[in-house]
């Protein structure tokens, strides 16, 4: 007789380290049984939920415990929204634990698994414990992800030290991508000098691209793989992803995240060329710090990656305030009509190529969400391709309440929905899941 398998108990925290955030959730198992993948509803439930936002510029703080019996009884009552200690993704790390110990009442060695979002994965395509060599692996494409690599790898370490019974697993945003057709994922370049060093189009945020698939497609009725979508992932990075029959055709970002829609401090694409014009020492080592690890990056992906984007064109990375300055700063003006103009590039590009075939088009992420004025501006822009939306619906959402909101005109021929991406959900989900985590 099959021996019947062990209960699975613990807790899962799930890390999301953003170029601009580090968003964290603490989840526990619904089930002490393994779930079927295709169950309704999450196997996990949600404990408490924090984030750390605009991490380099001012940073903000918020920490909040969804499960009532998490709360311990002489928690502090203070809660600041301000971090004047933070200044990078291991400080924010510190802030948390010290909130945790301070406000939760949860027995830290209860967490069994620790899911990591590492947005470069290379050619690691599904999701793995970190051991010696995988960390090197991470380690080793930084400078690829220079944002972000180094920064998931410093709570890794914390987590580490810190948690020293869990497992820390990376969850890859390169694998959603993976299936990218060749013509579609390939530069036009020697393919020897490619295949050798792996430089080809990876794409990102595949995390959230993955999360959103799966809840929208619920919201549709229809199963993923008969899904087609225009996703638009708008945060301090942005990018944009053609869903067909519930796989990633196309997408944005590139062999790195700087390819494609420009972001908080990133160019986006830009003339390959244009860098040796802007300055003679594009290939030199940057002196700046160069990360939380000290990545070595040349003065052009400096220049590309953190002094471009609304920061280099209207002096704030946040684009609420680029948003709210338009009509007394031209320079806030022109960063929006930029942004509102790559965006335009892609939806009509991926309209193209899923031949028209669109279900939905679906904004998300910091912006995506939260900008009734560029969704209001991408929306009445595309009408031509059969996209309408109520004003109405479209300025009744704020903060999205709930996974999914549809803010379609009646009787607009192609669904415009908001979906509140969830990264930490996802990878919590999926290593709840993932048998070879629990033998
Ligand atoms: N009300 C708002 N209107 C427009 N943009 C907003 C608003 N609130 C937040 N944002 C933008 O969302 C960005 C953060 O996006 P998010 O996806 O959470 O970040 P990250 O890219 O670090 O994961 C902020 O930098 C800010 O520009
Ligand atoms: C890939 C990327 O740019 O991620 P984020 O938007 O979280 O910084
Ligand atoms: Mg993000």
């Amino acid at each position: 007789m099959a021996e019947a398998p062990a209960p699975r108990t613990g807790l899962i925290l799930s890390l999301n380290s953003g170029s601009s955030s580090l968003k964290i959730s603490l989840y526990r198992l619904t089930s002490q049984t393994p779930p079927e993948a295709d169950a309704p509803g999450d196997p996990v439930k949600l404990v408490l939920t924090s984030a750390i936002s605009g991490i380099s510029a001012s940073p903000t703080f918020d920490f909040s415990i969804v499960d009532p019996s998490a709360i311990k009884k002489d928690a502090r009552t203070a809660k600041d929204d301000a971090a004047p200690d933070v200044h990078d993704h291991t400080t924010a790390f510190a802030h948390f634990l010290d909130y945790l110990k301070q406000e939760a009442d949860i027995d830290r060695d209860q967490i069994v698994h620790v899911c990591h979002r590492i947005v470069h994965g290379g050619d690691y395509y599904t999701p793995v414990i970190i051991t010696e060599e995988s960390y090197h692996h991470i380690d080793r494409l930084s400078d690829l992800a220079p944002l972000h690599n180094g920064a998931a790898l410093s709570v890794i370490e914390a987590c580490l030290e810190t948690l020293k019974q869990a497992n820390s697993i990376a969850y890859f945003d390169t694998a959603f991508h993976h299936y990218i057709p060749r013509h579609i994922s390939s530069y036009a370049i020697d393919q020897d000098i490619a295949n050798k060093k792996g430089l080809h189009k990876y794409g990102f945020h595949g995390l959230s691209y993955a999360f959103i698939l799966r809840v929208v497609s619920r919201h549709l009725q229809k199963p993923p793989a008969d899904t087609n979508l225009i996703i638009l992932h708008l945060g301090s990075g942005a990018s944009i992803c053609a869903i067909q029959n519930g796989k990633s055709l196309d997408t944005s970002m590139g062999l790195t995240p700087v390819e494609g829609l420009p972001g908080a401090t990133r160019s986006g694409a830009i003339d390959p060329t244009l860098i040796f014009h802007y300055t003679h020492k594009a290939g030199r080592l940057s002196h700046k710090e160069t990360g939380e690890r000290g990545v070595g990056v040349t003065q052009a992906e400096e220049i590309l990656n953190k002094q471009s984007g609304w920061r280099a064109l209207a002096g704030t990375t946040d684009f609420a305030a680029v948003t709210k300055q338009r009509e007394t700063n031209p320079a806030a003006q022109l960063a929006f009509d930029i942004f509102a103009d790559r965006i335009l590039n892609y939806v009509g590009a991926y309209f193209v190529k899923l031949g028209g075939n669109v279900d939905a088009v679906v904004f998300s992420g910091g912006i995506g969400e939260r900008s009734v004025e560029l969704r209001d501006e991408i929306i009445r822009r595309s009408a031509c391709l059969g996209f309408a939306m109520d004003e109405g619906k479209n300025k009744g959402v704020r903060d999205v309440e709930g996974e999914v909101v549809d803010i379609s005109a009646h009787g607009g021929q192609k669904k415009v929905l908001v979906c509140r991406t969830d990264e930490q959900l996802e990878m919590a989900r999926q290593c709840a899941l993932e048998e070879k985590f629990w033998l």
